[in-house]
Parts: C-alpha cells; sequence; structure tokens
C-alpha cells in the first residue's frame, strides 16, 4: 500500500534513499505483515541485530497496521490519495526475547487489539526463522495530517 503514498517516512518512505523502505500488507482479516531483512550495518552486538533498529521497523509497521484498520472500519480507501488524517506514535514498548540473527529476514506481524476514539493498541509479533525475537505494544494516535 504504501507504493503510492510518497512519504519520506525513514521506516517505510518509498522517496528515503536513506530509509529502511518497508511495505506492510494485509494478511488475514485483522493481521498485517511485513518482511525486513537486516543489512550488516544494522549490527549491535556481534552477528546480532541491534534493538533500536528492530524498534524502528515495528513503530512504522505498527502506524500503517493502525492506519489501515482505521481505514478498513471507516470504509476508506487507500488508494493513493491524500488521507484526512495521520497516525503517531504516543507509546512503543518492546520486549526483546531472543536474539536476532543479522543474515536472516525478520517477519513483523501485526493487529489492533484496541481502540478507542483516536488511539489504536497495537500489538506486534516479530519472528525470525518461526522463532519468536521480539513483541511489542505500540499506542497508535490519529492526528491531523501532518506537513
Ligand atoms: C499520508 C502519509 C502518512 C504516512 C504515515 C507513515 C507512518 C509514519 C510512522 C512514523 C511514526 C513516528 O515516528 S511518529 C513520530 C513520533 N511521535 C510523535 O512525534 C508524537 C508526539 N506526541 C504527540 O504529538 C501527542 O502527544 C499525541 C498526538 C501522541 C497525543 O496528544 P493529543 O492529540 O493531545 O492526544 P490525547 O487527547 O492526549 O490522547 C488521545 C488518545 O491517545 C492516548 N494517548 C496519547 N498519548 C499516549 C501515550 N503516550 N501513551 C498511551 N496513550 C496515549 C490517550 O490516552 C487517548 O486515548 P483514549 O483515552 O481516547 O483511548
Amino acid at each position: 500500500m504504501q507504493d503510492v503514498i510518497k512519504v519520506h517516512c525513514f521506516g517505510c518512505g518509498s522517496l528515503n534513499e536513506r530509509g529502511l523502505q518497508i511495505k506492510s500488507h494485509w494478511a488475514g482479516p485483522e493481521e498485517l505483515v511485513c518482511r525486513w531483512q537486516p543489512q550488516p550495518f544494522h549490527i549491535g552486538h556481534p552477528g546480532v541485530v541491534y534493538g533500536g533498529m528492530i524498534a524502528s521497523v515495528v513503530d512504522c509497521h505498527a502506524m500503517w497496521t493502525a492506519m489501515a484498520a482505521h481505514c478498513r472500519d471507516s470504509g476508506i480507501e487507500m488508494d493513493g490519495t491524500a488521507l484526512p488524517f495521520a497516525y503517531v506514535t504516543g507509546k512503543l514498548s518492546v520486549s526483546y526475547l531472543k536474539p536476532a540473527v543479522i543474515d536472516q529476514p525478520l517477519e513483523l506481524r501485526a493487529r489492533v487489539v484496541d481502540k478507542g476514539e483516536r488511539r489504536s493498541t497495537v500489538e506486534c509479533v516479530v519472528l525470525q526463522r518461526g522463532q519468536e525475537c521480539a513483541r511489542a505494544e505500540v499506542i497508535a494516535v490519529r492526528v491531523q495530517p501532518l506537513a
């Protein structure tokens, strides 16, 4: 879906040449998936992905999960035209359960588990080779479009 929304966000912006350029897709009625291949320079301890990078990917995937779920619930099509709102991160909490190795892709699976008027609570699991290496809870807050 981000293919058509030209943003510069470090996480998902298709126009940010130095960004991660992640993409999130529906993978079932409630869940969005994102796959990301760490690069050698995303390293923390030897052979292990830097935890802050995992948080960054989770952050962006969670915002798109909140956005996509809200659009679905409101009957708004994500067709690349400007949306009348954006989502920003209010809170990001990550539990790191196992080291993620640098040379294997990560798969993120996220869903909205609770929704208020403007707040969406998103749960995200981070898998590598089918094993859960991190789990996150993210609060996304809907705001006016940001300049
Ligand atoms: C088109 C291209 C798009 C492109 C989009 C691409 C995705 C880009 C992803 C980038 C993500 C980022 O990095 S965003 C950048 C990092 N984040 C920010 O800069 C946000 C800075 N903070 C703020 O602007 C503000 O604090 C807000 C907007 C988060 C909240 O302020 P507010 O607007 O006054 O909201 P407020 O009334 O207090 O709260 C509204 C609801 O949110 C909940 N809430 C608010 N903050 C929190 C919090 N920290 N922890 C828990 N819950 C919170 C409240 O309990 C309430 O829930 P309830 O009681 O109603 O249930």
